[in-house]
């Protein structure tokens, strides 16, 4: 059976839900699951922009068939050529010989690579070649590592539809929905959205920035992602969110409080911490255990929030192993201009506030609070004086943050 939205006169969405994937890229958890979206121009040329992730391969190509009708496919514009967009592109050529691939140098070395067969069929384009293909006139415009060295967008200059790659996209199964005035996308995909990208694009902020840059200058009317809703209003909203998460500039004043412990003495600080910002009239504080959190969530919540504090116990002489996870992907992800709060915990070597201050160093624009806290064990008299002093010094920090 075949699923298609009709977008404009001439644009079909094409795109496939994908809710049996546990995980996307086989390291994030995707609940909500996740869509495949692919787009048909159906102009005086008939022109497909990406494919789909092979998982949903059949549906897909059934969508396409009943668009066209008995219209032969002319070209394929391949943005992104990552497997998860273009792993049935083979497919669609075999079903569609006729068919042009028009794409970047670099993604057709790709294509080669992972053994695509384009043949003759290629169409090389770069930095704002166009193309018609009757009414609708297609610019490209190369977005190198958004987000990976060979994407690009195309941005049909007879009506204003970005196809933006990953850009823009979120986790998420879109249920029947497309557009996002169809969904409540603060409350209901946000959420989705931020560890989309932080966790898939974040690393790369200075090359969203640049497409972004490139975006401003666009008359933008509608923005196709690969995954997620389409926008076709609110076109602020997003792009506000885009800045800030490229320009790691956090989103909330608050404070992110993660711990790793394992006999709960280290849980019992942070907790109290989290007590006591609350009761000092700081409300936008979360706490996670790091062991039972998946690391992305965690990511996520780093690039909301502005502030983080980090208590781990000393494991065989370094950091708790979760924790020092949760840092590697700071740190891998770029994240940067966060303040950050250090409490360790050792029974006879404490050291994993030193190396988590380490780590933090090597990472840019980490400030990283003077009040900081050891516990020997437990928290006892001698020590219990530092979770006040934090918790003060934090609530300051905040009050003193502009975002
Ligand atoms: C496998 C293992 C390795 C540990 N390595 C160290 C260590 O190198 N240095 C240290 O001071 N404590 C070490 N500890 C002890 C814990 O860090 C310490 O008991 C801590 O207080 C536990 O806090 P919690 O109650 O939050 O789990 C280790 C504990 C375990 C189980």
């Amino acid at each position: 059976m075949h699923s298609v939205r009709k977008i404009t006169d001439d644009l079909y969405f094409l795109g496939v839900d994908e809710r049996r994937l546990h995980l996307f890229e086989n390291i994030h958890p995707i609940a909500r699951g996740v869509s495949y979206n692919s787009y048909l121009l159906m102009d005086e040329k008939t022109v497909l922009f990406d494919t789909a992730d092979w998982a949903v391969c059949r549906q897909y190509l059934e969508n396409i068939e009943y668009v066209l009708g008995d219209r032969s496919l002319d070209y394929l514009v391949v943005n992104h050529m990552e497997p998860d967009h273009a792993a049935s592109l083979q497919q669609v050529l075999i079903a569609h010989p006729e068919v042009q691939v028009i794409s970047t140098e670099k993604a057709f070395g790709y294509m080669n690579q992972f053994g695509y067969d384009i043949g003759e069929r290629g169409i090389t384009v770069t930095e704002g070649d166009t193309m018609s293909f009757g009414k609708h006139t297609i610019a490209f415009v190369l977005a190198p590592m958004v987000h990976w060295p060979e994407a690009m967008v195309s941005f049909d200059l007879t009506d204003g539809t970005l196809f933006a790659a990953d850009a823009f996209g979120s986790f998420g199964a879109l249920n029947g929905a497309l557009f996002n005035d169809e969904v409540n996308f603060d409350r209901d995909w946000i959420d989705d959205a931020r560890r989309y990208y932080t966790n898939i694009v974040g690393k790369y902020g200075p090359h969203v920035q640049l497409l972004l840059g490139k975006a401003s200058g666009l008359p933008i009317k509608l923005i196709c992602p690969l995954h997620g809703p389409v926008w076709r209003s609110e076109f602020g909203y997003i792009l506000d969110k885009y800045n800030r998460w490229s320009s790691y500039t956090p989103e909330t004043k608050g404070v992110l409080i993660v711990y790793g412990s394992m006999y709960g003495n280290t849980e019992a600080a942070a907790v109290e911490l989290a007590s006591q910002l609350i009761q000092g009239g700081l409300l936008n504080v979360k706490v996670f255990d790091v062991s039972s959190t998946h690391v992305s969530e965690l990511i996520a919540y780093a690039f909301q929030y502005s502030h983080i504090v980090l208590a781990s116990v000393t494991y065989n002489l370094g950091i708790y192993p979760p924790m020092h996870n949760f840092l590697m992907d700071m740190k891998a992800l770029n994240l940067q201009k966060r303040t950050v709060a250090i409490m360790e915990n050792g029974s006879w070597a404490c050291v994993s506030g030193k190396l988590m201050q380490k780590e933090l160093d090597e990472m840019k624009e980490m400030t990283i609070l003077n009040e900081q806290m050891t516990i020997l064990s437990s928290v006892n008299e001698a020590n219990a004086g530092a979770i006040p002093a934090m918790a003060e010094a934090l609530i300051d920090s905040v009050a003193a943050t502009e975002i």
